[in-house]
């Protein structure tokens, strides 16, 4: 049997588990984020730059209603957004069970009750979302990535947004060019130390 693949979007990453403590501060959160992480999750030493960038840029919704963090790995934008909005529901969604473990953890520890973490095919068909937050795995690659954004945006509420940090040299103005062509407007909301933050409406009607 071949070992496990120990890329962290793995459903359970190969590497042994070994957790630890992280702080994050922001801005405009007066507490201190202590976070949960652990090995076989995306950034698990340190808050991911991109992530910092979108934190601290992306507007909140603009509409009611319930926010995805798509790729939530151990959680730190739903994490920021619950205690952002704290009588929002924030769906946290990722591929990677003992991500999902620590977005659980993450928000009990902070009374977050608001936070769901789960599954793609947890979430229930009916729910849609005033705002989606993402570091969208780009590593998956473009095929799989594509697939993916054209499964959750068509979920957005109308007068809903998507906002996605993506860096430059990966490919983020190619992506806004495709989600443009793909139905979905798209303009780039700022651009910071390598890192672009698109800004995508929910898809034109024909
Ligand atoms: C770039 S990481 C961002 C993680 C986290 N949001 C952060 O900012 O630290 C992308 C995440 O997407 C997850 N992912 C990969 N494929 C996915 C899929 N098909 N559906 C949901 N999440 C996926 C990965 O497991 C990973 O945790």
């Amino acid at each position: 049997m071949p070992d496990p693949p120990e890329h962290y979007y793995a459903s359970t990453p190969g590497v042994a588990s070994s957790r630890r403590t992280i702080e994050v501060e922001l801005p405009d959160l007066r507490l201190r984020l202590r976070l949960l992480t652990d090995t076989g999750v995306f950034s698990h030493r340190q808050l991911d730059p991109g992530t910092r960038v979108l934190l601290e840029n992306a507007p909140l919704p603009a509409v009611r209603g319930d926010l995805l963090d798509l790729g939530c790995g151990y959680g730190p934008i739903a994490l920021a957004m619950a205690h952002r909005l704290k009588r929002r529901r924030v769906w946290a969604v990722d591929v990677n069970e003992r991500a999902l473990e620590l977005v659980r953890d993450n928000a009990a520890a902070a009374g977050l009750g608001g936070v769901r973490a789960a599954l793609p095919g947890d979430v229930p068909a009916d729910v849609r979302f005033a705002a989606v937050y993402s570091n969208p795995p780009i590593r998956v690659g473009k095929a799989a990535l594509h697939e993916l954004l054209l499964q959750w945006l068509p979920l957005l509420l109308p007068g809903g947004a998507a906002y996605l940090v993506v860096q430059r040299n990966l490919g983020a103005d190619s992506l806004a060019r495709w989600l443009d062509e793909a139905g979905f407007p798209t303009a780039r909301l700022l651009s910071r130390v390598g890192y672009r933050v698109l800004e995508v409406q929910p898809r034109r009607s024909e």
